[in-house]
């Protein structure tokens, strides 16, 4: 069964279509990659995706359940992670403390959670698989600094790690090798097959090359529309796709 899938989704907003009619399905265990020309849509499916955006028509699908109104609060409960461009630290909280944030999937909740809070074995337990990822992504030397003292390559893995410590069954990234250097961007390629392991990973991307070496399937988008979606090769050799990215250059 699919981890999601998303089913004729069309968002208008006014008299501007931004997604018409787009299926996407992800396998668990797949990284698929959401490509396109500025403007075809791509941030609209990821928002819609995360609950940012309620599409005009269409309806999104997480394990074969239909999802109604799902708000971004309600990802962390579906199993789902994201990153977003603007990181979204804490920037007086330490790196430790923002990467403890996403790990509430885990800890108590209900009302016995709610009037006592965490157990201090629970606290420990969180604490313990939080500088397990930091390690894990080679950040935990930075745990007790604030993420502001970090370079953006730095700051950027900690937002990962963040997402990354809720142990999603789906992984949502923004844009994740904007502002990296070509080596970040290698290593971000080696940390992104990995995760392929435990869970499925989608990610909006620029970087074509990137996109064609990580993903397994990719979705084009031009002009709100699903235009090509399959293996890269065979996405890298559609002539719709290179007459979109030809049509798109200055
Ligand atoms: N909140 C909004 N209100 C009105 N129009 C919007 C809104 N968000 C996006 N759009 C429009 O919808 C279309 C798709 O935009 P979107 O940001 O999803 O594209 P994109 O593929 O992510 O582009 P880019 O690569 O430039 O980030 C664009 O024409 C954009 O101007």
């Amino acid at each position: 069964m699919s981890i999601l899938e998303a089913r004729g989704v069309t968002v208008r907003f006014g008299g501007l279509t931004a997604l018409s009619d787009v299926s996407v399905t992800v396998e668990p265990g797949t990284v698929h990659g959401i490509i396109g020309p500025n403007g075809a849509g791509k941030t609209t499916l990821f928002n819609v995706i995360c609950g940012f955006t309620r599409p005009t028509e269409g309806s999104l699908l997480v394990r074969g359940e239909p999802l109604r109104n799902h708000k971004p609060h309600h990802l962390a409960r579906l199993g789902i992670a994201r990153t977003l461009q603007g990181l979204g630290l804490f920037e007086h909280s330490t790196v430790l403390d923002n990467v403890l944030v996403g790990a509430d999937r885990h800890a108590r909740t209900g009302a016995l959670g709610a009037l006592f809070g965490r157990g201090a074995r629970e606290e420990t337990a969180l604490r313990e698989r939080a500088v397990e990822v930091l390690t894990t992504l080679g950040v935990e030397k930075w745990a007790n600094a604030l993420p502001g003292a970090l370079p953006y390559g730095l700051r950027k893995r900690v937002a990962l790690a963040r997402a990354l410590v809720s142990e999603p069954d789906l992984l949502m990234l923004d844009e994740p090798a904007a502002g990296l250097s070509e080596s970040e961007r290698t290593e971000l390629v080696d940390l992104i097959g990995g995760l392929r392991e435990s869970m499925a990973v989608v990610l909006v991307e620029h970087h074509m090359d990137l996109v064609m070496t990580v993903c397994d399937r990719i979705t084009v988008l031009n002009f709100g529309r699903v235009i090509a979606s399959g293996p890269p090769a065979a996405v890298q050799a559609d002539p719709d796709v290179a007459e979109a990215y030809l049509g798109a250059a200055p």
